[in-house]
């Protein structure tokens, strides 16, 4: 099993609504700039579907399996067992936790989108291996995003003494990114910061660089 915690600095999650450019491409760029984890969440009016859909995550994955990149999917549990992705991430208005922790198996991994300490409680008790906690900043890029909260729910967590691994989402860009680390973030999770940029190599290189810097705080 890979160490969670280390693979969440830099978790890119894109689909085809969120790029300009070749999803195909922009992927290559981001892992030529050093992201550490991808999700693939097709959604939206024009999302794919069926055996196109299929076909792109099929290429998106093999790109991260060059690459030892963990490939998670986002909602689509029957996508995931048909790819034998390494894992799904899923919200809360999908299926219960418990039912899809059953349907992939214990080996796979499973994110779980949480935004109070009840979603957290139950969602632990669901067996989550890490929490997406946001939108931290505002967004534009999910339209039924909830309000943003800054770092409060993940610093209100860690004081708790919830130790699971977490990314931040929402708005993160590398200009902010080391605040949600040092909110106690495992990681960040981008999705425009990268998938829209100029060069996707440089942004993700860019948040590398700035999720990395809290241990040089010594
Ligand atoms: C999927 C998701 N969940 C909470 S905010 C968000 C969108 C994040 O996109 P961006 O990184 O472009 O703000
Ligand atoms: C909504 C989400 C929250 N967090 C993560 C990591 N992925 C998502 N799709």
């Amino acid at each position: 099993m890979i160490n969670l915690r280390e693979a969440l600095k830099v978790y890119f999650i894109m689909g085809t609504a969120n790029c300009m450019k070749d999803p195909i491409e922009v992927l290559k760029e981001a892992i030529a700039g050093g992201i550490t984890f991808f999700q693939f969440r097709e959604k939206g009016k024009e999302a794919l579907i069926g055996e196109e859909k299929y076909a792109l995550a099929k290429k998106l994955q093999s790109q991260c399996k060059e690459h030892r990149i963990p490939f998670i999917v986002n909602d689509d549990i029957e996508l995931a067992i048909r790819l034998n992705a390494d894992g799904v991430h899923i919200g809360q208005e999908d299926e219960p936790a418990e039912t899809v922790r059953r349907q992939i198996g214990d080996s796979k991994i499973l994110g779980v989108s949480v935004h109070t300490p009840e979603e957290a409680e139950g969602a632990l008790s669901a067996g989550a291996d890490y929490f997406g906690i946001g939108p931290v900043f505002p967004t534009k890029t999910k339209a039924d995003a909830k309000p943003s909260r800054g770092t409060a729910l993940i610093e209100e967590l860690r004081s708790q003494g919830i130790a699971v691994p977490i990314v931040g989402i929402g708005g993160i860009t590398s200009e902010n990114a080391a605040t949600v680390v040092e909110a106690g973030a495992d990681g960040v999770s981008v999705i425009t910061a990268i998938s829209l940029a100029d060069s996707p190599l440089l942004a993700a290189k860019a948040l590398r660089k700035s999720v990395g810097e809290r241990g040089n705080h010594e």
